[in-house]
């Protein structure tokens, strides 16, 4: 099989209408001290499945972080439409309560409160009851390898274990979609292979929707049902979906169209 075929192909558990929808999508910044709009995303269409794991793959400054922030609301596109679940994330910003789960970089563990604390987080602010969050809490940390673990403050746990605890975070509040920005890319490389193969496992045994940004090809090769590369600005210069256990002779092929894509 080669690249050409690969994009024919449908990861088995995406299906049905876009859970994320950028329709000719533009945004545009002021610059500090006025001047010329700079365009950070550029008429940017892009459809993603329900149950997709999606890697978004682009040169630094391409409007990763833009589109990531249109997903969760946190940004209003300054034309055209961006939709998740057929609702708006900026204007229907309380509709996705509990409905969208972000894993950052740097797992963002509120010092103060111990492993299971944390992850109960979300589900107090979902004011789910305590027994409830508590036990599912520890059924989370338990799934992530931290058993013995949840009473640790996150100054006792070693960098992997602080993005395990973030992890079990996103996935307690159960929501449907994940937005990962560079969840692995501080790691040491074996630990960050570990739970990048552990999470996509996750993602794909409890159905989420994920979009995960990357720097790295490798990762996106590793993790992704699908590659988007993006040119700069944000706009898609290349769209590929993985076979699941795709061979190498086939990786080997998508790897060199991307690398030639973002040479470009
Ligand atoms: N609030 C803002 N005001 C002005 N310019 C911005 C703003 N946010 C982002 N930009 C600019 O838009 C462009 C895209 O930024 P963005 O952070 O989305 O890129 P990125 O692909 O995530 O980058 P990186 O890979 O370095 O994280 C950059 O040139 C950035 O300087």
């Amino acid at each position: 099989m080669n690249a050409m075929d690969a994009t024919l192909s449908t990861p088995a558990n995406a299906a049905g209408p876009a859970e994320i929808r950028f329709e000719n999508v533009t945004k545009t910044f002021g610059r500090m001290g006025g001047g010329d709009l700079f365009k950070a995303v550029d008429d940017l269409n892009l459809e993603i499945r329900p149950g997709e794991l999606v890697a978004i793959l682009g040169k630094t400054g391409c409007g990763k972080s833009t589109m990531f922030n249109m997903i969760a609301g946190l940004l209003e596109p300054s034309q055209g439409k961006v939709e998740v679940s057929g609702h708006n994330p900026f204007t229907e910003f309380n509709w996705f309560r509990g409905k969208i789960a972000i894993v950052f970089q740097n797992d963002r563990l509120l010092p103060w409160r111990t492993a299971i604390q944390n992850v109960e987080l979300g589900l107090e602010m979902l004011e789910v009851p305590k027994a409830e969050r508590h036990a599912t809490a520890q059924r989370w940390l338990t799934q992530l390898g931290l058993g013995g673990h949840e009473n640790d403050y996150p100054h006792a746990l070693s960098g992997g274990m602080r993005q395990r605890v973030s992890i079990a975070r996103a996935f307690a509040t159960n929501a449907g979609i994940l937005l990962c920005d560079e969840p692995f890319s501080a790691l040491d490389e074996m630990t960050g292979n570990r739970l990048r193969a552990e999470f996509a496992n996750l993602v794909r045994e409890n159905g989420k929707t994920a979009v995960f940004i990357t720097h790295s090809i490798n990762e996106a090769l590793q993790i992704g049902d699908r590659i988007v590369v993006l040119r700069r600005p944000a706009k898609i210069a290349y769209d590929v979906k993985l076979p699941r256990n795709a061979d190498k002779a086939v990786q080997e092929e998508i790897r060199l169209k991307i690398q030639a894509v973002l040479s470009e």
